[in-house]
C-alpha cells in the first residue's frame, strides 16, 4: 500500500457539511502560494508573510466571484503540515465551500485523501504517530474525559512516556552488547532483571488504564435490570433529570428495552431501561425478559435493582463481577437490609450522588484523571507486544535476553511510528476525516 505523494499542494474542505457562519478552505504542499494566488483578488499570497490574514474576494477561472473572504497564510516549515499552506475562511455555505473547492482544483491542487494534511505533520517529523492519533481522538471525543486524554496524547505526554522506557532499553542493551564484546567487564545479571522489572511495571500500569480509556473513548453501556416495579423506569428518570420512561404502579410496565445517554462524571454513558424480570406466559413479555437479561450480559456495567420495601426476589442469572446492588425505594420503610447495596430513593433523589460516583468507580477502576490512559486499540496491541517480550527477558538465558529486550523496544518504538510500515500508517490515516 503505497503512500500519496508528500509535496504536491492539497486542498480540502475543513469545516464540516452544513450551514455555518465560516467555512474553512484549506491547502497545502509546495506551490500552495501560487495555487491560492490564481483564485484570489487582492494582495498577492506569494508576497504575504507568513502567520498573516488578508481579506479579499475568491474567483473562478473565469473570473466569477465565489465570496468575499480572509485568507491566511503559512509558510514553511510554520505551517500544521509543516508546508507552505493557505486557508480561505469564507462564509459558511455549503455551496460557497463546494465552489472555492472547485476553483482550487482547477488552479492546479489535487483533492485530499483522508487525514491527508496530518499524515503530512507526522511525514514531516511534526509530530509523531500517536500523537497524529491523538490529533483524530481529539476530532471524535464526545465527552470532557475523552477530550482530556486526547489533549495529553496531542502533548507528547504517551510519547515521552514511552521514550522514557525506549531509552532505558536501549541503555540496557548497550551494556548487554558490551558484555558480549568484552564479558570481564559487563552488566551486573541483576541490572537485567530490575531495568526490565521496572520497565515491565510501567507497561502493565499502562495496560491497567485500557479499559477506563475505552470507555471515556468509545462510552459505556450501563443496563438497568431487576424484577417488575423494582423501579428500574424511575430511577433512569432520577439520573437523567428528566422523565423518559413511563413510570407506572402496574408490575411490567416497561415491555421493550429503552436507551437515553446521559454523562457521569465526564465518562459518557447510555443507560438502558429493561423490563422486569419474571416467570411469565405471556410471550410478549417472555421477549421483554429474554432481551433484558441479553442486554444485561452484554453491558459494560449492570444495575441490578431490588425493592427494598418489599421481600426479595430470586436473583437472576447477572455478569457479578460487572454489576452494582441497588436498594430502591429508600424513603419506604426497609423491608430487608444488606451492606452490600447501595441505597437510593428516585423519589427524593437520596444516594444518587453515591450511586453515580459508584457506577463511575466501576467503569474507570483505578486509572486516575491525572494518568495517561490508554484509549488506542494499536497503542494496547503494542504494549501487549512489549510485555511479552519483556517477561520472555526476565526468564532468558544472559546471552539471549538482548533479543528480548531488542523485540520489546521495537514494539514500544511502534506506538511513536518508528520504523512502521506503510500498511500500518495508511491504516492509522484511513480513520480520518477529508480534511484533517
Ligand atoms: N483555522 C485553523 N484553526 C485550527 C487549526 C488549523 O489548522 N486552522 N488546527 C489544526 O489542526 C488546530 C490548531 N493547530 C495548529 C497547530 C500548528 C499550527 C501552525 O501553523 N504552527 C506553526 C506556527 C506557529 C506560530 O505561529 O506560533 C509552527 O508550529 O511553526 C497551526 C494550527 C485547531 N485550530
Ligand atoms: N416510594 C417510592 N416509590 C418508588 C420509587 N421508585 C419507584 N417507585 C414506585 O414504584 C413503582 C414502579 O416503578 P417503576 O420505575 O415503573 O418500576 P420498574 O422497575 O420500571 O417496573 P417495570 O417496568 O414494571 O419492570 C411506581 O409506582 C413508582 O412510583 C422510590 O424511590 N420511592
Ligand atoms: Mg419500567
Amino acid at each position: 500500500m503505497a503512500l500519496p505523494s508528500l509535496n504536491e499542494p492539497i486542498a480540502a474542505i475543513a469545516t464540516p457539511p452544513g450551514k455555518g457562519a465560516v467555512g474553512i478552505v484549506r491547502l497545502s504542499g509546495v506551490g500552495a502560494l501560487e495555487v491560492a494566488a490564481k483564485v484570489w483578488r487582492g494582495k498577492d499570497p506569494r508576497k504575504l508573510e507568513g502567520g498573516r490574514f488578508t481579506y479579499g474576494t475568491i474567483v473562478d477561472a473565469r473570473g466569477e466571484v465565489l465570496d468575499e473572504a480572509l485568507m491566511l497564510v503559512f509558510r514553511a516549515p510554520h505551517s500544521y503540515t509543516g508546508q507552505d499552506a493557505v486557508e480561505l475562511q469564507t462564509h459558511g455555505s455549503p455551496a460557497v465551500l463546494r465552489q472555492v473547492l472547485q476553483a482550487l482544483l482547477e488552479a492546479g491542487a489535487r483533492l485530499a485523501q483522508p487525514g491527508e494534511f496530518t499524515l503530512r505533520a507526522y511525514l514531516n517529523g511534526r509530530m509523531d504517530l500517536a500523537q497524529a492519533e491523538a490529533v483524530l481522538a481529539l476530532v471524535e471525543s464526545e465527552s470532557d474525559a475523552a477530550r482530556r486524554q486526547a489533549l495529553r496524547g496531542l502533548a507528547r505526554s504517551l510519547s515521552q512516556q514511552i521514550e522514557g522506557m525506549a531509552e532505558r532499553l536501549y541503555d540496557l542493551l548497550a551494556h548487554i552488547q558490551a558484555w558480549l564484546d568484552y564479558p570481564e567487564e559487563g552488566v551486573e545479571p541483576a541490572e537485567i532483571q530490575t531495568t526490565v522489572s521496572e520497565v515491565l511495571a510501567e507497561v502493565e500500569r499502562l495496560l491497567a488504564t485500557a479499559p477506563a480509556g475505552r470507555i471515556a473513548h468509545k462510552g459505556a453501556r450501563l443496563a438497568l435490570v431487576g424484577a417488575p416495579n423494582a423501579g428500574k423506569s424511575s430511577l433512569l428518570n432520577a439520573l437523567l433529570g428528566y422523565e423518559r420512561a413511563i413510570v407506572t404502579p402496574i408490575p411490567g410496565t416497561t415491555r421493550d428495552y429503552l436507551e437515553a445517554p446521559l454523562e457521569i462524571a465526564g465518562v459518557p454513558i447510555t443507560a438502558v431501561d429493561t423490563a422486569g424480570v419474571r416467570q411469565t406466559d405471556d410471550p410478549v413479555e417472555r421477549s421483554g425478559v429474554e432481551r433484558a437479561l441479553k442486554i444485561a450480559q452484554e453491558a459494560d456495567l449492570v444495575l441490578y435493582l431490588v425493592d427494598a420495601a418489599e421481600p426479595p426476589p430470586t436473583p437472576p442469572d447477572l455478569p457479578w463481577e460487572r454489576a452494582l446492588k441497588v436498594a430502591t425505594k429508600a424513603d419506604l420503610p426497609p423491608a430487608w437490609e444488606d451492606a452490600e447495596f447501595i441505597r437510593v430513593s428516585s423519589q427524593t433523589g437520596f444516594g444518587l450522588e453515591a450511586l453515580r460516583k459508584a457506577i463511575h468507580d466501576k467503569l474507570i477502576g483505578q486509572a486516575s484523571e491525572g494518568e495517561i490512559w490508554i484509549s488506542n486499540e494499536r497503542h494496547t496491541q503494542a504494549l501487549y507486544e512489549a510485555r511479552q517480550h519483556l517477561l520472555e527477558a526476565l526468564t532468558a538465558p544472559q546471552d539471549l535476553a538482548g533479543l528480548s529486550v531488542q523485540a520489546a523496544l521495537d514494539a514500544l518504538n511502534q506506538i511513536l511510528g518508528k520504523d512502521v510500515s506503510e500498511e500500518v500508517i495508511a491504516r492509522v490515516f484511513r480513520n480520518f476525516c477529508v480534511g484533517k
